[in-house]
């Protein structure tokens, strides 16, 4: 049970609530040590419970896996895949458990985020770190925590951007015919504080990983869908208010655009790879508010989760790792993230400095 030297596929995610009474310690599991106001939070809080406490994002994955597992074996490559996550159930530290429990000694890491940064990679490689300790703390002797090796960034994936262009077509004719032609394409991606986007990538390259790889990929998924001029914005913000984050919001943007004389949004949610609650909260209930408020149209593009795309590009970036395929890229951005067993990819590389809070200190 083996291929090219690996026995098992960890998709590593961020986990999400899937009832009413999970959402509050969802909450405080994501921001534990982190600066993220308690009013913030009730906000949050209620965007679940209006889902009824459920995310999608459980069930997003386990669909994601359920397509890989077909495209590994039509690849013939016998790899069982497994589930964990950052902050909720399966979380990280159990999966690894029971990987170590069924002998595997050796896995690849599918992570559900494309980017470099501290959120959407290196913190990534802590979960691995803190799932592998966990098991060497909780084992047996004979038990060890199986080598874990993360694969790589994948903003600039062709099969990623041929996903997101095709979608953005798909939502141009979900518009009213007359506003298709002018519709103005609108790139979006999860806001992150700016001094941690200056601290993503590693220092001697100037930072700003993160910010570059989204514009990037805008660019890559703009020009693959045909269209020559967008903008890209954030969206999600959370933390205190004093604290710089990426700017501008998607719904301050909204009104920029009407302003301008706008008619009509296409909002492609490039940075998330699946409808999970920012997705159907922040873009179609806010965003979209937003849009009728100011008699604009709006189409949201699809993400690519769902997209038979995806599960291949799973599958190529495996085989990638084990020397079956070269790796395939578009963009001019570095990608980073591989690593094994959650050391960081290079020295210094998405080092967050963390203040650290007058309880803490
Ligand atoms: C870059 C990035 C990604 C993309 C990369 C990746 O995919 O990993 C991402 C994904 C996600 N973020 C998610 C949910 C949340 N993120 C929060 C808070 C934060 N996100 C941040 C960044 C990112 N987040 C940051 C800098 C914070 C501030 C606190 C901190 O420094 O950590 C909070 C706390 C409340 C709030 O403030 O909103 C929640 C609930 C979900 C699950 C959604 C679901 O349940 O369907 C997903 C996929
Ligand atoms: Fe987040």
């Amino acid at each position: 049970m083996s291929s090219g030297g690996f026995d098992a596929l960890l998709l590593l995610s961020f986990g999400g609530p899937e009832k009413p009474s999970d959402v509050r310690p969802f909450l405080e599991n994501v921001t534990r040590g982190r600066n993220v106001p308690s009013a913030r939070l009730d906000e949050v809080e209620q965007h679940y419970l209006h889902f009824g406490g459920v995310s999608p994002i459980n069930k997003l994955n386990r669909q994601i896996i359920a397509a890989v597992q077909k495209e590994l074996a039509a690849a013939g490559l016998d790899l069982p895949v497994y589930f964990g996550n950052r902050n909720w159930h399966p979380l990280a530290e159990d999966t690894v458990e029971e990987m170590a429990d069924a002998g595997v000694d050796r896995a690849l890491v599918f992570p559900t985020s494309a980017w470099g940064g501290y959120s959407g990679c290196r913190q990534y490689h802590e979960d691995i770190a803190r799932a592998r300790a966990s098991v060497a703390e909780n084992g047996n002797e004979a038990r060890n925590a199986p080598e874990l090796v993360k694969l790589r960034h994948y903003y600039d994936h062709p099969l990623l951007v041929d996903a997101f262009a095709d979608a953005i077509r798909r939502a141009r004719d979900e518009l009213p015919p007359p506003l298709r032609s002018g519709a103005r394409l609108v790139f979006t991606a999860h806001s992150i504080p700016v001094a941690a986007d200056e601290s993503a990538g590693v220092p001697s390259e100037g930072g700003h990983l993160y910010s570059r790889q989204v514009r990037e990929a805008a660019r890559l998924c703009a020009e693959a869908s045909g269209v020559d001029d967008y903008d890209v914005v954030w969206q999600s913000r959370s933390g205190p208010a004093h604290i710089p984050w990426l700017e501008p919001d998607i719904c301050d943007h909204l009104e920029s655009l009407s302003e301008a004389g706008e008619k009509a949004v296409i909002v492609c949610p490039v940075g998330f790879v699946s409808d999970h609650l920012e997705v159907v909260w922040d873009l179609d209930t806010e965003a979209k508010e937003k849009a009728a408020e100011l008699g604009m149209g709006f189409a949201r593009a699809a993400t690519p989760g769902t997209d038979p795309r995806f599960a291949k590009l799973v599958v190529e970036l495996v085989r990638e790792a084990i020397g079956l395929a070269v790796p395939r890229r578009l963009g001019a951005e570095p990608s980073r993230g591989t690593a094994v067993n959650g050391s960081p990819c290079l020295p210094g590389c998405c080092q967050v400095r963390r203040r650290v809070s007058a309880t803490q200190a």
